[in-house]
């Protein structure tokens, strides 16, 4: 649906150059969602304007539904822009103007006839829950009902592709919660493809199918979400989960033992297979640190254990055969 291909941009400023996005690849499935995570200039804003050519890349080809964005004029722009729609962190709403007007302004530049857009405009409001609120302002709203509002608007045209940047990112957990609801339904019912940057990973473990790390303006490791979560192999996606995790640092441990990080995955998430090999095996074992979740709606869990007593590997062993992913941490190497 969404391709890039070698996208290059640069800024030039008094400071020097700096290079934004430097040759960046990424494929992005119809009716995914898909995440791009990174520190503060990575360039994941600069990534995420590519698509619907806000930036205009200095080098590369962006791809959206078989068409190259980057080689259109402006007429063909604003025809393609209709299929992108975008929702910001701070709303970008019209504040003198009405929820209503909002929702109707990018139907009326495309100058639709009145009757359609009054139509389409409470169709939309219907559908997200706003209609109460027509002829409010925003700033009579809360902060979700204003991205309520955003996302309408950005809907308006009947995009295919929505782009969140830093979708969630001014609002609480709850609100948070329900835009993320919001979006996952948007995604499953018109099947919209969409692709959202942000700096929350909870954001990304939550709704992205598939997620890519920019460090540098560079994609350093790109997969399904719940494989990059669950085993990161770049040193920046180990370090932005570290922190999103409870910090736990394994090499403060006061304990003797074989470490090692179990990971399971969909139902054996709930077996007893920790404390059934254990127990076969004569091992015993302390957790240090843990945590269940769901990614993407999978059940995952994640534990570090200290093995003591009996034999480790044999235990080891027999986790791994019984589908248990176990990574051995030689813990002075940490
Ligand atoms: N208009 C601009 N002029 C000059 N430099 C820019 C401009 N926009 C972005 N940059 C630089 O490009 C790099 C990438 O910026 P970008 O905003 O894309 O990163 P980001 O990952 O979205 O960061 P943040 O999370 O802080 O928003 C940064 O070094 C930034 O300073």
């Amino acid at each position: 649906m969404i391709r890039l291909e070698g996208v290059t941009r640069r800024y030039s400023s008094r400071a020097g150059d700096r290079v934004a996005l430097d040759n960046v690849d990424l494929e992005i499935g119809r009716g995914e969602i898909f995440g791009v995570v990174g520190r503060s200039g990575a360039g994941k804003s600069t990534l995420i304007r590519t698509i619907n050519r806000l930036e205009t890349p200095d080098g590369g080809r962006v791809i959206v539904d078989g068409e190259d964005i980057t080689a259109l004029d402006a007429k063909g722009l604003l025809k393609a822009r209709r299929r992108i729609g975008m929702i910001f962190q701070h709303f970008n709403l019209l504040n003198s103007k009405t929820i209503e007007a909002n929702v109707a302004f990018p139907l009326m530049l495309e100058g639709r006839p009145k009757a359609e857009i009054t139509a389409r405009v409470a169709e939309l409001l219907a559908q997200l829950g706003l209609a109460e609120h027509a002829k409010k302002y925003p700033r009579q709203l809360s902060g979700g009902q204003k991205q309520r509002v955003g996302i309408a608007r950005a809907l308006a045209c009947g995009p295919q592709v929505l782009l969140c940047d830093e979708a969630t990112s001014a609002l609480d957990p709850e609100t948070t919660e329900d835009i993320l609801n919001l979006l996952d339904q948007l995604n499953r019912e018109l099947g919209l493809t969409i692709v959202m940057i942000t700096h929350q990973m909870e954001v990304v473990r939550r709704v992205c199918d598939r997620v890519a790390v920019l460090k540098d303006g560079k994609v350093v490791e790109t997969g399904r979400t719940a494989d990059v979560f669950l085993n990161p192999a770049h040193p920046v996606t180990q370090a932005m989960l570290a922190e999103d995790d409870d910090g736990f640092d394994a090499a403060m441990a006061p304990v003797g033992g074989q470490m090692a990080r179990l990971t399971f995955r969909g139902a054996s998430t709930y077996e007893p297979e920790l404390s059934r090999i254990a127990r076969e095996t004569g091992v015993d074992y302390s957790i240090l640190s843990g945590r269940i979740s769901r990614i993407r709606g999978e059940p995952c869990g994640q534990l570090l254990v200290v093995f003591t007593g009996g034999d480790a590997t044999v235990a080891m062993a027999r986790l791994t055969e019984n589908g248990v992913a176990v990574e051995a941490i030689q813990k002075e190497a940490r």
